[in-house]
């Protein structure tokens, strides 16, 4: 059974937050995490981001795809009005960061994010947002405002017990290097993007 196996504040550039490490395991190097903003009010509906890791984008701040600007930018925003990011290790859209790199060399051959995938016998998206809920219920979560561009997030919530309040987006410029990933995401997997 998923459950708490530690927890602690961390001071960051953003402001402080509770840390809160869920595995089955206790000696898992890998467990989901909860950052959560010191304030936050449960009896209202709470802000929530469930983030997949990126460690090319989030660490090393790979331009390929906005996932260090948005975990930046909800780490903010949550810091200021309350709420919680749950940090799921699913690298790559759970596919890992092996086949994640495999997939970038594809991609400088020309295909896009979604054909590498497909290229290399792996699901375009292979994630599943059934741990988040879990890890929420263990919080006593009952309610939320979902901080994301991704429909796939929002009906997994809507299929829970959580009830969803409503959306906040969570949409970064793109560059020159994420526009064709951005916009695979828009046409492929029908992320709610506006046109810039
Ligand atoms: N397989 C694969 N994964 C990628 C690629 N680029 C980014 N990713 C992964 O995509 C995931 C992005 O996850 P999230 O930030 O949760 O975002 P999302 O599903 O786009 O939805 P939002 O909530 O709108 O941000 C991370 O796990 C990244 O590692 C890629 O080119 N190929
Ligand atoms: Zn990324």
């Amino acid at each position: 059974m998923l459950k708490i196996q530690a927890e602690s504040n961390v001071p960051t550039e953003h402001g402080e937050f509770r840390m809160i490490a869920f595995s089955k395991l206790e000696g898992d190097w890998m467990p989901h995490l909860a950052i959560i903003a010191k304030d936050t009010d449960y009896s209202k509906p709470v802000n929530v981001r469930f983030h997949s890791e990126c460690i090319t984008g989030e660490v090393f701040h790979s331009k390929k795809c906005e996932c260090g600007q948005q975990l930046d930018a909800a780490m903010n925003f949550i810091h200021k009005n309350g709420g919680i990011i749950v940090y799921l290790r699913q690298e790559g859209r759970n596919i890992g960061i092996i086949n994640k790199l495999k997939a970038y060399a594809l991609q400088e051959q020309g295909f896009d994010t979604v054909e590498a995938n497909l290229k290399l016998g792996l699901p375009a998206d292979d994630r599943n947002f059934d741990i988040a809920i879990e890890i929420l219920n263990i919080l006593e979560v009952k309610e939320v405002n979902l901080l994301t561009n991704n429909p796939q997030k929002i009906k997994f919530v809507k299929d829970s017990n959580i009830r969803f309040n409503k959306r906040i987006p969570l949409q970064i410029d793109s560059t020159k290097e994420s526009e064709a990933y951005l916009k695979t995401k828009k046409d492929y997997f029908g992320h709610l993007l506006e046109d810039e």
